[in-house]
């Protein structure tokens, strides 16, 4: 990872971050308690805007802060989810230059003889995937995907969308027959993947927008008939940054601040948890992060149904935004660090902060741990995202690798429900550890004899 990136500094016509607030008010403010401004959260991530790069002494008294401050609010367990991903296709036409998830949707086509990577899985296919990780003592699939132009709601939203005059310039929509493979529809994705008792974490804000676009439905409306298909919780990734003039440079096909906020709020009145992301360090000034922060942090004000807090440190190698030049790197570790912190310290009606290894690795991400996180993800079996992207710490953690990297750290390992609810200490004597809070789960290990792919011995240092 690369620690050279000036997050005070930019190529764009961004404002340069400047405030009225100097770095020690905000940290006095932060040490009383007192309820962050914009203005203060952007002096924290910067350690201050009035000198260039990170100050490391400053960094040291956030992060402490912050750590302080996870520890009075939701003490020393460090929490994860057996759970497992299951992307249903990759065909995307959206073309957000910071993703190198998607394959362009012409290659899918029946006549196409363009070679790609990607897949699209039918209902059945995406079920069995499940069926198979419930055997293994999951209890959670967290399922993102492209926005493939054949995917609609249901039969009556395939019909809407057929009505259109040039369906695929104005609604983003071919027909299933026009692909190789049917993604089959949203409702039949969720009921095929919501069974045997596991919990469905699916359809980001991006998602729902695809699942009513041509249509005059409300949010809530499509996510009642989703929830009622088998949706549980709905992941808030598609945030990147909340800030439209960032969403311009790096990702203009998608929705808008106001219509993320709005497919968050339908979830929530479908009476769904949510999670909330923000993707960091590419074209951001810290300015912006912190305005991320006050979007979620009044959207939660207002509805008190977020989960959690994820952040998504940019992987950087193989994006267009890099290889078109645009950015030199994702965020260094130190950005990352504050990132957390800041987060932590500037939710303050947001419980838990996630670590990811997926992004970070093991070392770091128990660093994370460290800096204002209590969260450390989930087992997840397959990643797509991030290795796709260049990501290089593999797709799987066992319960044991979570035992153990969490006890080296003095915390306390807690396997937990995706809404937090239910949750079980470990006792680390107790080994060899697997999920217990599944509904096909007996503390059986996952998968005893993987390591975590890629990234070797999973108990050994990554960096
Ligand atoms: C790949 S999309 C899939 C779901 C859906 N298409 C959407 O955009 O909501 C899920 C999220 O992955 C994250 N992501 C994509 N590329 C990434 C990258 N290179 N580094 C870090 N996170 C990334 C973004 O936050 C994005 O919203
Ligand atoms: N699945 C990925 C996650 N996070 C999943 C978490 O376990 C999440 O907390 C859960 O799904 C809901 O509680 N994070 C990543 O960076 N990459 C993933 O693939
Ligand atoms: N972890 C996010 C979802 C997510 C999925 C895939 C990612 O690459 C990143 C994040 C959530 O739980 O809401
Ligand atoms: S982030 Fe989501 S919407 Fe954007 S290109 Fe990737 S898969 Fe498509």
């Amino acid at each position: 990872m690369t620690t050279e990136r000036d997050p005070d500094q930019n190529d764009f016509d961004f404002a340069e971050p400047a405030t009225d607030q100097s770095f020690e008010n905000a940290l006095e403010k932060a040490r009383d308690g007192t309820r962050l401004s914009v203005d203060d959260a952007t002096e924290l991530l910067a350690t201050g805007t009035d000198a260039d790069g990170i100050d490391p002494v400053r960094k040291e008294a956030v992060l402490e802060l912050a750590d302080r401050r996870r520890a009075e609010t939701v003490g020393d367990e460090v929490t994860f989810v057996a759970n497992l991903n299951n992307n249903v296709t990759t065909a995307c036409n959206t073309g957000c230059l910071f993703c190198n998830f998607k394959d362009s949707a012409h290659a899918f086509e029946a006549d196409s003889d363009v070679d790609h990577a990607g897949f699209t899985k039918p209902p059945a296919e995406s079920g069995a995937v499940v069926e198979d990780a419930l055997e293994m003592g999951i209890y959670e699939v967290c399922s993102v995907s492209g926005l493939h132009p054949a995917f609609a709601l249901n039969a009556e939203h395939h019909e809407v969308l057929e009505g259109y005059d040039d369906p695929a310039s104005e609604v983003n929509y071919k027909p299933p027959e026009a692909y190789a493979t049917d993604p089959g529809t949203y409702l039949e994705q969720m009921e095929a993947m919501s069974v045997g008792g596991v919990h469905l974490h699916s359809m980001t804000p991006e998602e729902a927008y695809h699942a009513k676009r041509g249509t005059d439905w409300e949010y809530e409306s499509v996510y009642r008939d989703l929830a009622d298909a088998g949706l549980d919780s709905a992941p808030g990734t598609a945030a990147e940054i909340l800030v439209d003039e960032v969403r311009d440079v790096i990702c203009p096909g998608k929705i808008r601040t106001d219509d993320w906020v709005a497919a968050m709020e339908g979830a929530m009145a479908a009476g769904l948890d949510v999670t909330s992301t923000m993707m960091y360090g590419h074209v951001e000034t810290v300015e912006h992060r912190a305005e991320h922060l006050e979007v979620i942090r009044d959207l939660q004000d207002r509805t008190g149904g977020i989960t959690e807090f994820v952040p998504l440190s940019f992987i950087h190698r193989n994006t267009p935004l890099y290889r078109q030049g645009v950015v030199d790197s994702g965020p260094s570790r130190d950005e990352d660090e504050l990132v957390v912190a800041v987060a932590r310290l500037f939710l303050d009606n947001v419980d838990h902060v996630q670590a990811s290894w997926v992004k970070s690795g093991d070392a770091h991400g128990l660093k994370l741990l460290n800096c204002g996180a209590d969260d450390f993800m989930g087992t997840i079996l397959s990643e797509e995202i991030t290795k796709r992207a260049g990501g290089e710490y593999g797709e799987y953690r066992s319960f044991d690798d979570y035992v153990e990297m969490i006890t080296a750290i003095g915390r306390t390992p807690v396997e937990r429900s995706t809404d937090y609810r239910t949750r079980r200490r470990i006792d680390p004597d107790d080994g060899p550890h697997g999920p217990r809070l599944g509904p096909r789960a007996d503390g059986t290990p996952m998968l005893p004899n993987r390591t975590a792919g890629g990234d070797g011995d999973p108990a050994s240092a990554d960096d």
